[in-house]
């Protein structure tokens, strides 16, 4: 019996309908709630004497479980706001909140504490170290997030898996594919559990039908893992399997 068709009247069981009902409550509410909240956020940088003005008024908010997608012209400013979403820098005016953090006043040591447990980074090269196995690799994000080292082999074996690599997992980078060698740096992105990955142009390099993969795992990890993915890329083919997509123009994000 589900312990929603539980007889009312019974103390036990109904402690058990109100718990569970309850949690789904909260699941719900967690949905609908932003995970992050960008808000009229601009950036500008001092270049030769002069103000380049980059972000004009960017606002936005990501949900869990959404993939999202920034485009725009090469220096239409993507890097710029993936790296402020990211806690890697700060706005000159604006709020940005991650998770009820606001990063546009906490300094770079909080903000670090923050990055290393809730934030994933998937770059257009892989950024794998090219010694270590595709494991080996991944178990390296563990040891830098202090995951507790009892944890460490199920947790690798799983994101490699979830990514289509279980009977990779020992060779190194250079006995695999671009698309794999990606692979291994989303499992290596995931593996600490974070709720945002920030990609930036994670299918440049791969042909369309690698890229392809790419996406799949992507959508994959949303479901299994529970993640909102922010990416920016120019393929258009790429931008159709968006939950949104945001332009970039001119400094700001162009309404339709
Ligand atoms: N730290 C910095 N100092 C000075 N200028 C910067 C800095 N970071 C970015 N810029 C400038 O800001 C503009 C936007 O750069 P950004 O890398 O965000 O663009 P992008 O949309 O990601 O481009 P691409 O698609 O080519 O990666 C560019 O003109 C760049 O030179």
């Amino acid at each position: 019996m589900l312990p929603e068709e539980s007889d009312a009247g019974n103390g036990a069981p109904n402690a058990v309908v109100s718990r569970d009902k309850a949690q789904r409550a909260k699941e719900l509410a967690a949905l609908n709630e932003p995970l992050l909240i960008v808000k009229d956020v601009q950036r500008s940088f001092q270049v030769g004497g002069q103000k380049l003005h980059v972000l004009k008024g960017i606002s936005m908010e990501l949900y869990p479980k959404q993939l999202v997608m920034l485009r725009g012209r090469s220096g239409s400013g993507k890097t710029t706001l993936m790296n402020l979403i990211g806690g890697l820098d700060q706005p000159n005016s604006g709020e940005i909140v991650f998770k009820g953090h606001p990063f546009h006043t906490w300094n770079d040591e909080q903000r670090t504490v923050v990055r290393r447990s809730e934030i994933g980074f998937i770059f257009q090269s892989y950024a794998l170290m090219p010694l270590l196995s595709a494991y080996e690799n991944v178990e390296l994000s563990l040891r830098m997030a202090q995951t507790p080292r009892a944890e460490w082999k199920a947790r690798v074996q799983h994101c490699l898996e979830l990514v289509g690599l279980g009977k990779r997992m020992h060779h190194r980078p250079f006995e695999l594919s671009g698309g794999e060698q990606q692979r291994v740096a989303i499992a290596k992105s995931i593996a600490h559990r974070p709720s945002l990955l920030l990609a930036d142009e994670p299918t440049a390099e791969l042909d369309s039908q690698m890229g392809a993969q790419v996406m799949n795992v992507f959508q994959n990890i949303i479901e299994e893992e529970k993640v909102t993915i922010c990416m920016t890329t120019h393929d258009p083919t790429i931008l159709e399997v968006a939950d949104h997509v945001f332009e970039m123009v001119d400094g700001k994000f162009k309404q339709y």
